[in-house]
């Protein structure tokens, strides 16, 4: 095996969400509702004789190296059989709620098929990465959402749990103060209660009920972080629809709100990416 593959995956902002428990990590995973966004992973996979790996992250506040090394990543080329030499970038800070841990093990796995000639099917790669993602509680419905594009509703765990998807021509615009720790919040019976409560009734039709679910879960739910209250606050007194990133400390807005985000730190504005995972050379 020779050359090189190079994948995108999008990331996924969840706007609300409950966890579901099957009786393995494919039935396992959440419902809700979420953006898949045109910011999110590339990945470039070589064959090598050793695994190595090195996550950057090249986002609007700039670029930095986030580690040599990734247990998710690893454990996923050991487990295809292959090694190789990966770099994953992401396009947005990771462990914020931009779902990049599934778009990570999305675009590396796209990339290892191409370049590996593993043979594997797009629902193959989505099954294996819902698998690893469950498995390493860094997610729960990022990659069925980012398995394809557009607004994601969610009304079963797993990878065939989407019933609908709409592809709104919106400007979003996100703003983060850092990461919350995706498996304390996942792996506490205590606050999956209170996020189970909080799940709103219905599915939304269009984006603006998409975006009032998500603020009605955001405030039900108990996760909202005191940093971000002045921003949502912010938001509401300029009429323009807010909501939290699950799960992370930051907020994502309906429409072109970069000049009041950009108050409080770095604003990213963002679209609806229309696509899943992509292949972008071999
Ligand atoms: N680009 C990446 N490359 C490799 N591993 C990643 C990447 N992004 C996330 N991860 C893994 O996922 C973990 C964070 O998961 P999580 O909090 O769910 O992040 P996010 O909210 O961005 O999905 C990180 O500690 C790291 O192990
Ligand atoms: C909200 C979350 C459980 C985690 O999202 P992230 O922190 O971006 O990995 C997501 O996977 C979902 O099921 O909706």
């Amino acid at each position: 095996m020779e050359g090189t593959a190079v994948a995108f995956a999008p990331g996924h902002i969840s706007g609300y969400f409950k966890r579901i428990d099957g009786d393995s990590p494919k039935t396992t995973g959440s419902c809700g509702a979420g953006i898949v966004i045109d910011r999110g992973v590339t990945a470039s996979v070589t064959p090598s004789p050793k695994t190595s790996v090195i996550v950057t992250d090249r986002t609007p506040a700039g670029e930095s190296l986030i580690s040599y090394g990734s247990g998710l990543i690893e454990e996923l080329l050991s487990g295809l059989g292959v090694c190789a030499k990966v770099e994953t970038t992401s396009g947005l800070p990771i462990g914020a709620g931009f779902g990049m841990s599934a778009a990570a093990i999305l675009a590396t796995l796209t990339a290892a098929n191409a370049v590996f000639e593993l043979g594997m099917s797009a629902e193959a790669i989505s099954e294996l990465a819902h698998e690893t993602e469950v498995a390493h509680n860094t997610g729960l419905g990022d990659v069925a959402a980012a398995s394809s594009g557009g607004v994601a509703v969610r009304t079963a765990p797993g990878i065939f749990g989407v019933s609908s998807r709409f592809f709104p021509d919106a400007e979003i615009c996100s703003v983060t103060f850092g990461s919350i720790f995706t498996p304390d919040v996942i792996g506490s019976p205590e606050k999956m209660a209170q996020v189970t409560a909080a799940f709103p009734v219905g599915e939304p039709a269009t984006f603006t009920e998409f975006m009032m679910k998500s603020r009605q879960f955001a405030e039900a739910s108990g996760l909202i972080p005191a940093r971000i209250r002045p921003v949502l606050d912010a938001c509401d007194e300029a009429g323009i629809l807010a909501s939290m990133t699950m799960l992370g400390c930051g907020v994502f807005a309906a429409s072109d709100a970069l000049e009041i985000l950009s108050e409080f730190g770095t604003a990213v504005p963002l679209k609806v990416c229309p696509h899943g995972p992509t292949l972008l050379e071999v």
